[in-house]
């Protein structure tokens, strides 16, 4: 069935890659982002065939909707499936948890870096090092000194960051740059990133930045078309079309885990993601366009709102945050080649990984908005993907140009059926991790302050639909975020509540112990230039490299 399955660019172009090209491409390169050429079908006995199969099973059913076997064998796929997942500590992979009497979170951070970044990424991982392997076996066999690798280069608010360099540690062939903004992680996240011994593995901290500007910055040097070649560019965020993939298949884990009451009431079911970059949920809204049975998606944005205020107005302006004027921390930042970026700032919240303004994925869901609301709608369907790509270019341009675009109340509407959009306040996501962890029947439970978001925001939502059964993604463990997780439980109301005894497993204690090897370096040509010596073979001490502090 995924035998003709290709991917193509969102920003135009009639070419299309196969799913190997796509994964090691990343980002397009006219700017865009690689989508399927069709949604598959599932098989029509899906619901009973699927039903008792371990996640790795499942996930080999999904992807191969996906994954021609012309490009992986499926005993291939199953064994970097299997060898991805072998790295949790879950017997489910990612369980649900009742936290009421029709609700669950679906807990994701069962592997290796404790976030859900772990389950795409362990699984990119070991996609990578099978391409390059089969690659340089050809070029080894017909007798060529050659060899392909990669240079990854990554944006990280956190979370994304180790997962990668968990998945990519020690990969022959890959050498892997992160970059996150200094000072805007959890002391945590960076030395889950910056312990990494492995020689293939660089963290590097942008001064003076925010994530918007280290996604920016990857942008540009995928979009560089030179630097591009010269390195072989490798995309580890979510703009890579595997990233999605991967995380489709938690949707209908968490489907089959639900009592059959909750399955049965089909339409009923609604999933409530923690929101920045729009990957997570985006793979939801594919796993409903697939045929999962579910109402809508709920989009839980922190104080950085530019998806709930589109879901409002119609409106993508990253420069009306209202919270702007009030933050202390935010971080203007300036335009470059990509377009996404004119005039954001973002605000430093409790929920730092999701301190994003510009959602690399709502490009993805955009095309498809601009498909489906078209006004001249007729001819193939290769010709009614070059207007949407047309349209969305328009759109992405405008944005480009004055740091907004007004999307109009057609696809505002188009997207209403699919998603809903809460905002939630730093105060309320401190009130949350409180709430849950004085649930009485399902708990105590102390989730982190990103769970906290998507909490908060199902909580409003189940006043606008009761009798719904409702799944919060669970993205985080709250060991990653002790700040947020500290100022809501360490008061007298919680005398018992001891961070390090109870939060912190001795995994994530052992890392105070590890040195630390950090690059500190400013702006886009910080980076290039430390990718450039360390690709020649210079020995890069940590610290050092050009505008490095
Ligand atoms: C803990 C956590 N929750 C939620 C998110 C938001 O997910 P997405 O960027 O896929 O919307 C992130 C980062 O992406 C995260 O690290
Ligand atoms: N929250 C993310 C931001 C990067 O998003 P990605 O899903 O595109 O990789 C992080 O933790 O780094």
């Amino acid at each position: 069935m995924a035998e003709d399955m290709r991917y193509f660019s969102t920003r135009g172009g009639s070419e299309t890659l196969s799913f190997e090209d796509a994964v090691l491409t990343g980002l397009a390169p006219n700017g865009g982002l690689y989508i399927p050429t069709h949604i598959p079908s599932l098989p029509s006995d899906w619901q009973t065939r699927w039903s008792s199969l371990t996640f790795p099973q499942l996930s080999h059913e999904i992807l191969s909707l996906f994954v021609p076997t012309s490009v992986i064998p499926s005993s291939d796929l199953s064994s970097i499936i299997n060898t991805a997942y072998s790295s949790f500590r879950h017997e489910l992979t990612t369980p649900l948890r009742q936290t009421g009497e029709k609700e669950w979170v679906l807990e994701l951070w069962h592997g290796p870096t404790w976030a859900f970044k772990d389950v795409a990424l362990q699984f990119l991982g070991e996609l990578f090092r099978y391409f390059l392997e089969r690659r340089n076996g050809v070029l080894e066999k017909s007798g060529k000194e050659e060899r392909e690798e990669l240079t990854v280069v990554g944006a990280t608010s956190g979370d994304t960051g180790s997962a990668a360099i968990y998945g990519l540690r020690s990969k022959p062939s890959i050498t892997i740059f992160i970059l996150y903004p200094d000072g805007r992680i959890s002391p945590i996240q960076e030395a889950q990133m910056a312990t990494v011994p492995d020689e293939n593995v660089y963290c590097v901290a942008v001064q003076d930045s925010d994530f918007d500007t280290c996604q920016s910055i990857v942008k540009t040097l995928f979009s560089d078309k030179e630097f591009n070649s010269t390195h072989r560019l490798g995309a580890i965020n979510s703009i890579n079309w595997a990233r999605i993939l991967a995380q489709i298949v938690y949707y209908f884990s968490a489907y089959f885990q639900l009592p059959a009451e909750a399955r049965e009431a089909g339409a009923k079911l609604q999933f409530t993601v923690p929101t920045g970059n729009f990957g997570d949920i985006l793979a939801g809204w594919y796993a409903k366009k697939l045929g999962l049975p579910m109402e809508q998606l709920v989009v839980a944005t922190n104080e950085n709102d530019i998806l709930e205020r589109f879901f409002r107005t119609g409106r993508y302006e990253a420069e009306e945050t209202p919270s702007q004027a009030q933050a202390p921390e935010t971080a203007a930042v300036n335009g470059s080649s990509d377009g996404q970026q004119a005039g954001s700032a973002v605000k430093a919240t409790h929920s730092p990984a999701m301190d994003i303004l510009l959602s690399s994925n709502f490009e993805r869901l955009l095309f498809y908005l601009a498909l489906e609301t078209g006004e001249e709608n007729s001819g193939s369907d290769v010709e009614k993907r070059g207007k949407a790509q047309e349209r969305l270019n328009g759109w992405m341009g405008e944005l480009k140009k004055n740091g907004k675009v007004d999307l109009g109340s057609a696809v505002r509407d188009a997207a209403a059926r699919d998603f809903w959009a809460e905002r939630v306040s730093d105060q309320e996501t401190l009130a949350e991790i409180r709430k849950y962890y004085k649930l009485e029947k399902y708990g105590p439970y102390v989730v982190d302050p990103h769970t906290a978001v998507g909490l908060a925001a199902q909580e409003r939502s189940v006043k606008k639909s009761p009798n719904t059964y409702w799944v919060t993604l669970s993205t985080a463990h709250p060991a990653k975020f002790s700040s947020a997780v500290e100022l809501a439980l360490s008061s007298d109301e919680f005398p018992e509540f001891n961070f390090r005894e109870t939060v912190l497993p001795d995994q994530l204690k052992e890392l105070e112990k590890l040195e630390k090897r950090v690059h500190k370096v400013r702006g886009e040509e910080g980076v290039r230039e430390l990718i450039e010596r360390v690709k020649k073979g210079e020995k890069v001490v940590p610290g050092e490299g050009k505008g490095s502090i």
